[in-house]
């Protein structure tokens, strides 16, 4: 290694080779015009470089030529340097300064090969050279390595000697994951550049340990993700993946065994519960006439096995079975899809109805009592029920493989999406007219006698049975109904928006804190599936941080037809786009930008226009932008009542890639994940589409969580709590401010 340029360097050179050094030069100058080869070139310079100094003096050089960074001064990055323009490859001889576009890595690969070979002959030969003094006391690795080039990381001096004077440790074996020992090097490094002594062994254990129950959860995470997790768990009848809620050995086994990506039944739970705990024999693939043909769970796996993928991709592993065993195949599979070597560009699977908690327990569910106020058109979606009987979830499922449609909603049986700790039941209807209530019962939710018709809304609200109420009366009514339900201490689930702005909603807040009952915007979204794995996936970071988010919510609300009266284009019901449309593009720009735990929930800085509709003066098209500064992301969002959503609905930005929403936002059944080639390039060069699919409309997720909440004696969402709809409603305020929407007087109820 040379910390000198080439001119001194080769002015040693030139004086130690004294007169070799003509010989020395012609042969230089033979290989560099190619008169000689590599390998002469290097025979004939061993003949002229024949002490260990002039050996280290000619490799130096060749350094020096070729590794300009080992004349830079040490690496001090600015923190928010600008990257140079993309690195150039570019010959360097003869030497002409440092560049700062080349690498300065003296490991390179490319500089190996041109420093003197060191076989075990020349080895031999250099041991035997004369012993020439180093000219510098420590031996240093370069003041900059890659890691610290790449991080920007300036490396510490370690007790007093120049950084990098300790061997460079790892922080893994290349066969199994990191090991005590690895742990014990780097926390010694660490203590030395702070120049502490070094640590207790304990110290060490109990970071391993730390980083054990890390990994635990990262695993737990993914398996959460991946489809084999809950259906598995949650229909296996025998080895169960779990004890309470600790994952067990066989709940790992199936996470590094099973991807849903190389199963092309879009089942992993299916291939799970086919294979079962031991590997197949031959003719003992699917078995589940010999298991119990009246268990559920087998009568599905029946159903799973008539679905030809499962059984085709099950054909094929028994061909197969004298190759490697199907449990290496899948692990083979598995670990080709991890490192992305045999991914098709566009990859796309189907995640089956995940847990919005891992439930485990098996014990009876709650009963969850519902008071449903208003007979609407949301309050129909919501509580949209299915007869519920027992053999209802088999029906529901085989329903739901075969055409992935259905209308229920709140009362389908909730073990068709993995729920087990809740049932929830309607206990009463409120409406403005008793026979609109019973209407509903009939009609909506199955015709039970045992449920109760009001023709009021407060009758509901002092009905003791009822234990949480539904508002899904117009945006501007949710103020003063659901008070009017907190003030009776009933938990609330009220529709977005929560209330007609921000004031309202403190207001709202405090009574609820004041009467301690739980209160919530039914913004159903958040809670769907798409949202959860979206999130994970920000979480995860391989997308980098978020740096834009587009969405858009419109509707076609045929708005010169449609009465004035209509709730959408009415101001006194708080009519147009923004109330109505503009909670789900902003709950995007929740869920990307404002969730990012370092944005530390401050509220956006909002820019705004609208475009008002003549005919009752709402806003027909608001288009709002929200800057996050401690993210330096922005989203750009917008709705409309007169022009039909587009697709996809909603696009994150990363350096390193997109997430795309499809159409509808507010409950998409689908996303896809681009992956750029290099970050920033915009060359997309893998995708993934993931598909979920569930039984109802989507509503019951929030609703599950409304019941949880209140069963563990919370009093608000850590999902989608108070400050998210406080941040949507002042959002709103600004918008409608900016935008010169300004609603009739009496409306607002407080200001
Ligand atoms: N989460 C979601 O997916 C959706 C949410 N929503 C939200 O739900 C709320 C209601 O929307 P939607 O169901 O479409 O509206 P609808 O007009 O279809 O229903 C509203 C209901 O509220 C009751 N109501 C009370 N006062 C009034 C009033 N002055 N005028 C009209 N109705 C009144 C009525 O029930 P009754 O006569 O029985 O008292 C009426 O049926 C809105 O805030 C909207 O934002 C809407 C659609 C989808
Ligand atoms: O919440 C909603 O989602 C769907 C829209 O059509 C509806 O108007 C809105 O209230």
């Amino acid at each position: 290694m040379s910390l000198e340029s080439t001119a001194t360097i080769k002015g040693k050179l030139a004086a130690g080779l004294g007169h070799k050094a003509p010989r020395y030069w012609s042969i230089f100058q033979a290989f560099l015009s190619a008169k000689i080869s590599r390998n002469e070139f290097d025979e004939e310079i061993r003949q002229c470089v024949d002490t260990s100094q002039l050996v280290q003096l000619h490799n130096a050089l060749i350094i020096s030529i070729f590794d300009p960074s080992a004349h830079l001064v040490p690496f001090s990055p600015p923190p928010d340097a600008p990257k140079g323009p993309p690195r150039k490859r570019r010959r360097l001889l003869p030497y002409q300064g440092p560049d700062p576009h080349e690498p300065t890595s003296l490991r390179s690969a490319r500089l190996k090969r041109w420093i003197v070979g060191v076989g075990r002959r020349e080895r031999e030969r250099i041991r035997n050279f004369e012993p020439v003094a180093l000219t510098y006391d420590k031996q240093p690795r370069p003041e900059e390595d890659e890691i610290a080039r790449e991080r920007g990381v300036q490396l510490l001096p370690e007790r007093g000697d120049p950084p990098g004077s300790r061997p460079a440790l790892h922080l893994a074996s290349s066969a199994r994951g990191f090991t005590l020992q690895h742990i014990t090097d780097r926390i010694n490094l660490i203590c030395a550049q702070h120049n502490l002594s070094a640590p207790s062994k304990n110290v060490s254990s109990l970071m391993a340990l730390a980083f054990e129950t890390k990994l635990k959860q990262l695993i737990s995470q993914a398996l959460a993700l991946t489809t084999a997790s809950h259906a598995i768990t949650s229909i296996h009848p025998s080895a169960p993946h779990s004890t309470g809620n600790r994952l067990s050995a066989s709940a790992f086994d199936t996470l590094f065994t099973v991807s849903p990506a190389v199963l092309p039944s879009r089942s992993a739970a299916a291939m799970r519960l086919a294979l079962g705990d031991n590997e197949p024999r031959d003719d003992e693939v699917l078995t589940s006439d010999r298991r119990e043909p009246n268990e559920p769970s087998w009568q599905l796996l029946a159903l799973l096995r008539e679905r030809s993928a499962v059984n085709q991709s099950l054909q094929s592993w028994r061909l197969d079975l004298h190759g490697p065993t199907v449990r290496s195949k899948l692990e083979i599979a598995h670990n080709a899809r991890l490192t992305n070597s045999v991914l098709s560009t566009s990859t796309s699977f189907t995640v089956p109805l995940q847990s919005p908690t891992v439930n485990m327990v098996s014990e009876q569910p709650t009963v969850f009592r519902w008071g449903v106020i208003s007979t609407g058109q949301i309050a129909t979606a919501f509580a949209k029920a299915s007869h519920r009987r027992d053999y209802q979830f088999l029906c529901i499922c085989i329903f739901m493989l075969i055409t992935s449609i259905n209308e229920q909603d709140m009362l389908v049986n909730p073990k068709s999406r993995d729920v087990r700790d809740i049932v929830h039941k309607v206990v009463a209807v409120g409406s403005r007219s008793a026979e609109s209530a019973q209407n509903f019962i009939d009609k909506v939710i199955g015709g039970d006698n045992a449920i109760k018709a009001y023709g009021s809304y407060a009758e509901v609200y002092a009905d003791p049975d009822v234990d949480a109420v539904y508002i899904g009366t117009p945006h501007t009514y949710h103020y003063v109904n659901a008070c009017e339900a907190i003030k009776a201490k009933k938990h609330v689930l009220v529709e977005k928006p929560a209330t007609t702005n921000a004031a309202e909603f403190k207001a709202m807040t405090a009574l609820a804190r004041e009467h301690g009952v739980f209160l919530m915007e039914a913004m159903w979204t958040r809670f769907q599936p798409v949202s959860r794995s979206v999130r994970r996936i920000i979480d995860e970071g391989t997308l980098g941080d978020p740096v834009m988010v587009h969405a858009d919510l419109s509707g076609d609300f045929d708005i010169d037809n449609i009465p004035k009266t209509h709730r959408i284009l009415d101001p006194q019901l708080g009519g147009g786009a923004l109330l109505d449309l503009g909670p789900y593009p902003l709950v995007w720009a929740i869920i990307s930008l404002y969730e990012q735990p370092i944005n530390n929930r401050e509220l956006p800085t909002v820019s705004a226009s609208i475009v008002k509709t003549p005919l009752t003066g709402v806003d027909r098209t608001s288009t709002f932008i929200l800057t996050f500064p401690p993210l330096a992301a922005q989203a750009s969002l917008s709705c409309s009542i007169n022009i039909p959503p587009c697709n996809p609905g909603a696009t994150i930005r990363f350096r390193n890639g997109n997430i795309l929403i499809p159409s509808p936002i507010y409950c998409p059944k689908s996303y896809t994940v681009q992956y750029f080639d290099r970050p920033g390039s915009g060359t997309v060069e893998r995708e993934e589409t993931v598909h979920v699919s569930f039984v109802g409309g989507g509503w019951h997720f929030q609703a599950d969580e409304v019941a949880r909440c209140v069963k563990s004696g919370k009093l608000e969402s850590m999902i989608w709590g108070h400050d998210k709809t406080l941040l949507a409603m002042t959002v709103f305020d600004e918008v409608r401010r900016q935008g010169g929407y300004v609603l009739p007087e009496g409306v607002e109820k407080v200001n």
